[in-house]
């Protein structure tokens, strides 16, 4: 797919501004501070209706003004859409599909699919596990978007369940109301969290070959990359290694998945996710808080025997990255696989940071992608078996 037509109103650093793209690579130049990652955070905005580089919409909006406006002209396949998302502040956002009437915006997840390297993905390798849980999250979105509202009711449960635990610590004793009260939490959080733990084991299960082929392929070294699913909800897990929330300080959080993990059906994930808060009530009435559950997992990533977060080294951790976000556009075309269905590849300064080889690996590896926007503050950073059209960005416009 690609996406033609880019209009922003009060997105960041622009009032107006509207921006022609064309299929194949679009490469946005500027010097720092212009407003390139701009334009391409509110392509990525439109795919997944959140930022790469915050975790609230607030920043999104130019200073001083109430509400932004992203719409683009999608080419999916035979297909144009016309999308159009408003971001208000304090407010649901709502969205418009060709200038019908406006739907909620989680309405519009799926249309756009965009996979979005940056620099701040080095945080998939070293930052907390809340940066995995993303990751997966949002690839699990944007292959089924209903799983959005599996991952509410979570999170909506988790919040009540949480409020309980707090209240029957504060409160002293658990009463016997307290106590049924939390049963019935249990197995609403156990339903929700099981459909999420197998959508993510079956996201990671897509993501690990190719992550481990395109590691192979930018990198010269012979380790291989791998990731495992670390669950909380399996039986010995040992919650005094998440004593806090992120729960990594190093190394692991909890055990690698066993087979009977990554084979398991929804209800026996229910069944283990059941057991392990049965475990762990008393810790949990102690503590007030729930200790386990996708909210507390992560994906270890080793390269060869080491992990990769506190062994990798720069150059490793950068690849590593990149892998995972290049496994992502493979699953998104595995899953569409129609001509000109493909995902639209973001790649954010990404060229400055690597060697001329593994520039021109990168290269390679992207070339044939629907569409390919890169930002670069140096035009010579950019290999030249790239080729595609450049577009000079000056605060506030963009040149074709
Ligand atoms: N909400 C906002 N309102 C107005 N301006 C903003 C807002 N958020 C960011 N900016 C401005 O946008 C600019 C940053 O834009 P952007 O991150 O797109 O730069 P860039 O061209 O990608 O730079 P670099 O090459 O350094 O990565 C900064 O000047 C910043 O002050």
């Amino acid at each position: 797919m690609y996406i033609s037509h880019v209009s922003l109103t009060d997105f960041r650093s622009y009032a107006q501004a509207d921006v022609e793209l064309g299929p194949g690579t679009n490469v946005l130049v500027g010097s720092n501070g212009v407003g390139k990652t701009n334009i391409i955070e509110a392509i990525g905005y439109l795919a997944t209706l959140s930022s790469h580089r915050v975790t609230n919409d607030g920043p999104l909006l130019r200073f001083n003004t109430e509400r932004a406006l992203v719409r683009a002209r999608v080419h999916r396949a035979k297909q144009v859409t016309t999308l159009e998302v408003e971001i208000t502040a304090g407010k649901a956002n709502r969205a418009r599909i060709n200038r019908a009437n406006p739907v909620r915006a989680r309405d519009v997840l799926g249309i756009v699919r965009t996979v979005l390297f940056a620099p701040e993905d080095l945080a998939l390798i070293k930052g907390d596990p809340s940066n995995r849980r993303r990751f997966l999250d949002e690839l699990l979105v944007t292959l089924r978007p209903g799983q959005a509202a599996t991952r509410g009711d979570y999170e909506r449960v988790l919040k009540q369940r949480n409020a309980l635990l707090k209240s029957a610590r504060t409160g002293g004793k658990l009463s016997t109301a307290h106590e049924s009260t939390l049963d019935v939490w249990d197995t609403h959080l156990a339903r929700a969290g099981a459909r999420v733990v197998r959508g993510r084991l079956d996201v990671l299960k897509m993501l690990s070959p190719y992550m481990a082929g395109a590691y192979a392929s930018l990198a010269d070294a012979n380790k291989v990359a791998r990731a495992h699913y670390q669950s909380t909800i399996v039986a010995d897990f040992d919650e005094d290694d998440t004593a806090a929330d992120p729960p990594l300080t190093d190394g692991e959080s909890a055990p690698v998945a066993p087979a009977v993990l990554l084979d398991a059906s929804l209800e026996e994930l229910e069944e283990m996710f059941l057991a392990a808060l049965l475990e762990k009530r008393a810790k949990e009435l102690e503590r007030g808080i729930t200790l386990v559950g996708p909210h507390r997992d992560d994906v270890l990533l080793t390269l060869g025997s080491a992990p990769a977060k506190g062994y990798a080294s720069h150059g490793e951790t950068w690849s590593l990255a990149l892998a995972l976000r290049l496994a992502a556009y493979k699953v998104l075309g595995e899953d569409d696989p129609r001509p000109g269905a493909g995902p639209i590849l973001i790649l954010d300064d990404v060229f400055a940071e690597l060697d001329a080889t593994r520039r021109t690996r990168l290269a390679s590896i992207v070339a044939g992608a629907d569409q390919v926007i890169v930002t670069a503050a140096v035009a010579g950073d950019v290999p030249q078996e790239l080729g595609g059209t450049f577009l000079r960005v000056s605060p506030g416009v963009v040149h074709s």
